[in-house]
């Protein structure tokens, strides 16, 4: 259901690249960065409207899903889940490091409760409740079939609205206590790691508590028999509510063919479950940064992708995508605005 990348208009855009005022390749990353944006941005144009055609980020949007985990009564984190609540209070209050990023940068932001411990009453909360926490996968799946069901709608039409008010470029973000641990178990079912690989400090966890998040992750290995090729299996099992949303809306996007920025560790164990589910999704992902989680960057090897940014970040929130909206900015102003070597009346270089 999700196209693949049409690249009948690679050639001219590499060609237009290639011909401003610049020694050849010269913007480096920023260069293939505006080629894959000005690809996704034409899909479907014909030759000459694409030719005139001047491509901009609008009305961006960043998401950010919230939802616990029955694995923090395990002692996983340094925070207990009720923070996954309060910070969605500070979420819709404005305080948190992403609502600071999103007003700098110019995102809007969508704060979407998936099912975190305990509603809050705040009309700056979208209610996508699927259950409050899930339930604890070391000793049984995480959520039900139609959880999983319901979550994947939800987000579709998240997706649909942000589409319509003109939305053509997505970041998600999540928070939930205890996230570090189902994301981790999903890279370990997906890639068949064990979770002496997968696992790390999440919020700042002692090395005692790593090796508990290890533990925890073999017994749900253990007791699920998951199949690195069922990623909804994965999912159910070992997943959680914010990350079933980031998973469907990821999906949703990729089929509109618009761009999607991927922020961390759990957003990128989401990429890669839709990309399991979905390998053309790939081809819509932007991998904004590397997180110092350890396991981001053998995600980022496995997905065979470079992020944009290294700040060794480990928040999660969408805070890295969120950064690099200004570079995706850049990349289009690039290739909108800078003149070429005949406009500007300046010698070829070649070489
Ligand atoms: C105050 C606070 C704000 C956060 N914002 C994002 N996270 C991040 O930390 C959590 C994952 O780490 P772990 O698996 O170790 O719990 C997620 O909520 C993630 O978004 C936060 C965590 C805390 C404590
Ligand atoms: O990499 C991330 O996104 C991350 C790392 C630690 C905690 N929360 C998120």
């Amino acid at each position: 259901m999700i196209p693949a990348l049409d690249l009948t208009h690679s050639d001219f855009v590499q060609q237009k690249l290639d011909l401003k005022t610049k020694p050849l390749g010269s913007l480096g990353k920023l260069e293939v960065l505006a080629k894959h944006l000005v690809l996704i941005y034409s899909q479907g144009m014909p030759k000459e409207t694409m030719a005139a055609q001047l491509f901009s980020v609008e009305n961006p949007s960043v998401s950010i899903f919230a939802g616990d985990h029955g694995i923090a009564s395990e002692g996983v984190s340094i925070a207990p889940s009720e923070v996954t609540g309060q910070m969605v209070a500070n979420f819709a209050s404005g305080g948190a490091a992403i609502c600071v990023l999103a007003r700098q940068l110019g995102w809007r932001l969508n704060i979407v409760d998936c099912g975190i411990l305990k509603p809050i009453q705040n009309s700056h909360v979208i209610d996508n409740r699927l259950g409050a926490t899930t339930a604890p996968f070391h000793l049984q799946p995480a959520m039900s079939e139609a959880q999983l069901a319901q979550g994947f709608d939800n987000a579709k039409q998240l997706v649909a609205a942000e589409l319509d008010m003109g939305c053509n470029l997505f970041a998600f973000g999540e928070m939930g206590i205890g996230n570090t641990t189902s994301a981790a178990a999903i890279f370990s079912a997906l890639c068949s790691l064990k979770p002496k690989e997968t696992v790390g400090q999440g919020t700042g966890v002692s090395q005692e508590t790593v090796v508990k998040k290890q533990l925890l992750i073999e017994q749900a290995l253990d007791l699920h028999q998951l199949d690195s090729n069922d990623p909804k299996q994965i999912l159910q099992s070992v997943g959680g509510f914010e990350i079933v949303h980031m998973v469907g809306a990821m999906l949703a996007v990729a089929e509109a063919q618009k761009p999607i920025l991927v922020d961390g560790f759990i957003a990128t164990a989401a990429a890669m479950l839709a990309i399991s589910m979905a390998p053309n999704a790939k081809q819509y992902m932007v991998f904004a940064h590397c997180s110092n989680e350890q396991g981001h960057k053998k995600m980022l090897e496995w997905l065979n992708v470079e992020p944009l940014l290294q700040l060794d970040m480990r928040l999660g929130e969408g805070s890295g995508a969120a950064l690099a909206l200004p570079i995706i900015q850049s990349a289009l102003a690039i290739y909108n605005d800078m003149a070429s070597f005949s406009q500007a009346q300046v010698t070829q270089v070649v070489g």
